[in-house]
């Protein structure tokens, strides 16, 4: 139900309306005042919708008094009373921030539209704060979880670039919350407000992504029927979050660069150079000083982009903080599901932390997830992880104990193996075991 307030001296004028609102306008509930005294005791006391307002009031102007609604009601929406071909008045509502306004005894038809309109607007602007409040809170920076400290110490100079215009380079494995990161310093930038947009450079071929990013003019190749806006133009006032910047080919690297020093940048076919104020974050799961040097990175791009670099730790850096991500990832897919709260086992838990994470916080997610899906019981067990895990955990069929010392030798020469690369002589030298060990040792533990 929508709140009217009605504000005219005119006891007349006030009934009539009120009247005309209360047969014809199903939805509105009306409240008058006979002064802005009177308006401003109720407006600072309830949640009114639409004002109905009069110009001439015996203790002021309802043109003066528009500010005053505005500040105790942010989302209401005013319409003026003006009198009877007073065409100034009317003008100036509009212009002191007024809906619309109303001829006095003469568009006593229009009140009821006029009305609905006016309405409609408030609610939508008041779904459009709550959208956003919402996403601002999802995109908190309280809401990434974690307290390893080298996680808090990337939480730590996230927020200190954000309110900043600085470019950002987000490094991190894939999964590690390069994207999570990124949202959460544009929502605490000043560019809250404006779009944040998103593009995964490996996604699109050298050609789409061009026209993905800066867009096209009619006519700039065949296909091209009418003009297209790009995302760089999208993401105007706004953050452009480029990620996988380490996969754009080296000429639109060119283009970018441009874009990053000037603002400037060309769409496909447009001889005319366009401008926008963005801010950019990139990231990349690359080593881009190795791309540079493989020719496959301009270091030009690279010096501009990464005057901010922020690691993001991978998951087996932070084992620590993988029962909290487990729990919060279980509870909410539980919820989500339609099933009942959920507890884990320690030993699920445990298994979590000694396993190695490739895929890190995604692939932990996916796994909770499916372990939610799959569970029988309302506490999460071993055998409620998919088999990669538990079989490359040296967990046996039998369920034997992971604090086992075979299962700690296990997960230690899995981790200097994968840090090798799968190099045996380099793996055996590292862990000071001859080669024949190693391959009996690799044998033994299915790790082939
Ligand atoms: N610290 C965190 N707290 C809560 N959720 C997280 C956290 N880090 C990552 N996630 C979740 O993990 C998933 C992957 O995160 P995200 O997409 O940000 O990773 P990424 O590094 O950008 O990955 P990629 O390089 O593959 O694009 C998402 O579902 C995200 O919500």
């Amino acid at each position: 139900m929508s709140k009217v307030l009605i504000i005219d001296d005119e006891q007349k004028l006030r009934q009539l309306v009120g009247r005309i609102i209360g047969v014809e306008g199903e939805g509105f509930q009306v409240l008058e005042a006979e002064s802005l005294k009177s308006a401003r005791t109720i407006l600072k006391q309830q949640d009114v919708d639409v004002v109905l307002c009069d110009v001439k009031l015996p203790d002021g102007s309802g043109l003066h008094f528009i500010e005053t609604i505005k500040q105790l009601q942010p989302f209401s929406e005013v319409i003026l009373f003006t009198a009877f071909g007073n065409i100034p008045d009317g003008v100036s509502a509009i212009k002191s921030g007024a809906f619309d306004y109303l001829t006095k005894g003469d568009d006593n038809q229009k009140i009821i539209p006029l009305l609905h309109r006016a309405s409609e607007k408030v609610t939508l602007a008041k779904r459009v704060a709550q959208l956003e409040a919402k996403a601002f809170k999802k995109y908190a920076f309280e809401n990434i979880l974690g307290s390893a400290p080298l996680l808090l110490k990337a939480i730590e100079l996230s927020k200190k670039v954000a309110p900043l215009e600085t470019s950002v380079l987000l490094l991190g494995e894939t999964g590690t919350g390069k994207e999570v990161f990124a949202n959460a310093i544009h929502f605490a930038s000043q560019r809250q407000n404006r779009n944040f947009v998103a593009i995964n450079c490996s996604a699109f071929s050298r050609e789409l992504l061009e026209s993905e990013l800066f867009g096209y003019r009619a006519g700039a190749f065949t296909g091209a029927l009418a003009d297209k806006k790009g995302l760089v133009e999208e993401a105007d006032k706004g953050t452009l979050f480029l990620d996988e910047i380490g996969e754009m080919a080296i000429d639109l690297q060119a283009k970018l660069l441009r874009l990053l020093e000037s603002g400037e940048y060309l769409k496909i076919g447009d001889t005319r150079v366009s401008k926008v104020d963005i801010r950019v974050i990139a990231a990349t799961n690359r080593i881009l000083e190795t791309e540079i040097d493989n020719g496959h990175f301009r270091p030009d791009l690279y010096y501009r982009l990464s005057t901010f670099q922020l690691r993001l730790p991978a998951l087996r850096e932070r084992a620590g903080d993988i029962p909290q991500l487990a729990n919060v990832f279980a509870q909410s897919f539980a919820m989500k599901i339609g099933r009942k709260e959920l507890t884990l086992s320690k030993a699920y838990v445990e298994h979590l932390q000694l396993y190695n994470w490739k895929g890190n916080v995604r692939e932990l997610k996916n796994v909770v997830e499916r372990s939610v899906i799959t569970a029988p019981g309302n506490e999460l067990q071993i055998e409620d992880l998919p088999q990669e895990i538990t079989h490359l955990m040296g967990q046996t069929a039998s369920g034997s104990s992971i604090f086992s010392l075979a299962a700690m030798e296990r997960a230690h020469i899995r981790k200097v193996w994968d840090l090798t690369g799968g190099n045996k002589t380099e793996t055996a030298r590292l862990l000071e075991i001859g080669l024949s060990t190693l391959y009996r040792k690799l044998e033994e533990y299915g790790l082939k």
